[in-house]
C-alpha cells in the first residue's frame, strides 16, 4: 500500500492568481442545477453544520460536499462574526481542505476568502442573469466591505450597467469604496438613495436588521440578499420579503438559516439551480428576491477549479 502524497497548500494570493470569473461562473451554475436535482449520485450536501462562538459573537460553519459523479470531495470551515461598527477584526474567515473521495486523505488546503468571496459574488450575478428585468440599467450595492467589492467587479464584467450606486454606514467607508474601484460609482448618502429607482440591488451588509426596505423598491427589480445568514439576522424587511418572488440557493438552507425567509413568512418559490434545470420559471417581470445563504457545493467546484489550474501552473515545464 502506497503512502498517499502530502497535501499542497494553496494560499490566497495563489487562489487569486489563478481563479477567474470567467471559468467560475459555469462551474457554478452546473453545480446550481446539480444541487436543486437532489440525486445523491451528484451531490450530497447537508444543511451546514454552525457552532456558535459565543464569546466572540461568531459562528464557526462546516459546509462538507460530496460530488461522486465528479469525484470531489471537500469542506470548508468558515468563522463569520457580527462585527462592531469600526472593528478592524475581519467579518470571514475561511479554508477549503479538497480530499481524494476514495484514500480519505487530504490532497490540498486553501484559502478560503478569496473562493468565498468570489463564488458568492458570481452566484449572485447568475441570480441577476437568470431574474433581473430586461434592460436594467441601475445597479445598487448596500455595504462596502469584502463582498461588494467582489460583486461589484464580477457584475460589471458580466454586465454593462449605465450607473452603479452605493451605499454603507459611514460616509469615509463609500469614500474608501469608490476610490479603491477607481471611481465611476456612485456614493450615496442613504440606502433609500441608492436603490430608489435601481433596477438590481445586492444587499452585502453585516446588518442583523433590515437595511432594505420593500417601499424604496421599484416594481420589478431584482435583489440579490447575500447577508443575514442567521436564523434570527435580518437585511430585507417584511414589506419586501412579501411583495417578491422568492429565490434561493438551498430550500433547506433557507428555512433553516434564514432570518429573512423564516421570521417574514415569506414562501420560497425556487432554487436558482431549479430554473436553471428548466423545473421553475425566472419571473424576470415580477419583483425577485434571490437569497443567498451559500453552499459547499458551491466551494467544492471552485476548489477543485483551483486545484486543477494550480496543479497546471505547477506542473508546466
Ligand atoms: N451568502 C453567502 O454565501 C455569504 C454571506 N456572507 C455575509 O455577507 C455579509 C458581508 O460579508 P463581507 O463583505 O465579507 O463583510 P465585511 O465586514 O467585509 O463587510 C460588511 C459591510 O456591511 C456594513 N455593515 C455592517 N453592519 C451594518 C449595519 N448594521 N448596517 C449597515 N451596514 C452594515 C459594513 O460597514 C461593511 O461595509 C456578511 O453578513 C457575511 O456573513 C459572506 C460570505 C458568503
Ligand atoms: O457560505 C458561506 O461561505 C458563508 N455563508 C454565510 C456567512 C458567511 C459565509
Amino acid at each position: 500500500e502506497t503512502m498517499a502524497e502530502p497535501p499542497v497548500i494553496i494560499w490566497r494570493q495563489e487562489v487569486e492568481s489563478v481563479l477567474r470569473y470567467r471559468d467560475l461562473v459555469p462551474r457554478l451554475e452546473d453545480a446550481l442545477g446539480k444541487f436543486s436535482r437532489r440525486d445523491s449520485a451528484e451531490v450530497v450536501q447537508p444543511v451546514r453544520t454552525a457552532v456558535p462562538l459565543q464569546k466572540h459573537r461568531g459562528f464557526m460553519g462546516l459546509m462538507p460536499t460530496y460530488m461522486e459523479n465528479d469525484g470531489v470531495l471537500s469542506t470548508k470551515f468558515v468563522c463569520f462574526y457580527k462585527r462592531e461598527k469600526g472593528s478592524t477584526l475581519p467579518a470571514v474567515q475561511a479554508t477549503v481542505v479538497l480530499l481524494d473521495p476514495e484514500r480519505g486523505n487530504i490532497k490540498a488546503v486553501m484559502d478560503g476568502e478569496v473562493i468565498t468571496a468570489m463564488r458568492t459574488a458570481a452566484v449572485s450575478a447568475i441570480s441577476a442573469k437568470l431574474l433581473m428585468a430586461s434592460g436594467a440599467e441601475v445597479l445598487a450595492i448596500l455595504g462596502t466591505g469584502t463582498q461588494a467589492l467582489s460583486h461589484y467587479t464580477v457584475f460589471t464584467e458580466m454586465f454593462s450597467f449605465k450607473e452603479v450606486r452605493v451605499w454603507s454606514r459611514t460616509k469615509e467607508n463609500v469614500e474608501r469604496f469608490v476610490r479603491s474601484v477607481g471611481g465611476g460609482v456612485k456614493g450615496c448618502g442613504s440606502a433609500e438613495e441608492a436603490v430608489r429607482g435601481a433596477d438590481v440591488i445586492v444587499t452585502v451588509t453585516g446588518s442583523t436588521e433590515p437595511v432594505l426596505h420593500g417601499q424604496w423598491v421599484k416594481a420589478g427589480a431584482h435583489v440579490a440578499a447575500v447577508g443575514a445568514c442567521r436564523p434570527d439576522w435580518r437585511e430585507l424587511d417584511d414589506v419586501l420579503m412579501k411583495s417578491a418572488v422568492v429565490y434561493t440557493d438551498s430550500r433547506e438552507g433557507a428555512l433553516s438559516e434564514s432570518g429573512d425567509v423564516i421570521l417574514s413568512g415569506a414562501q420560497v418559490f425556487a432554487e436558482l439551480g431549479d430554473v436553471i434545470n428548466g423545473t421553475k420559471p425566472a419571473e424576470r417581470e415580477k419583483t425577485t428576491v434571490f437569497k443567498s445563504l451559500g453552499m459547499g457545493v458551491e466551494d467544492a467546484v471552485s476548489a477543485q477549479l483551483v486545484f486543477d489550474q494550480w496543479t497546471a501552473k505547477e506542473t508546466k515545464p
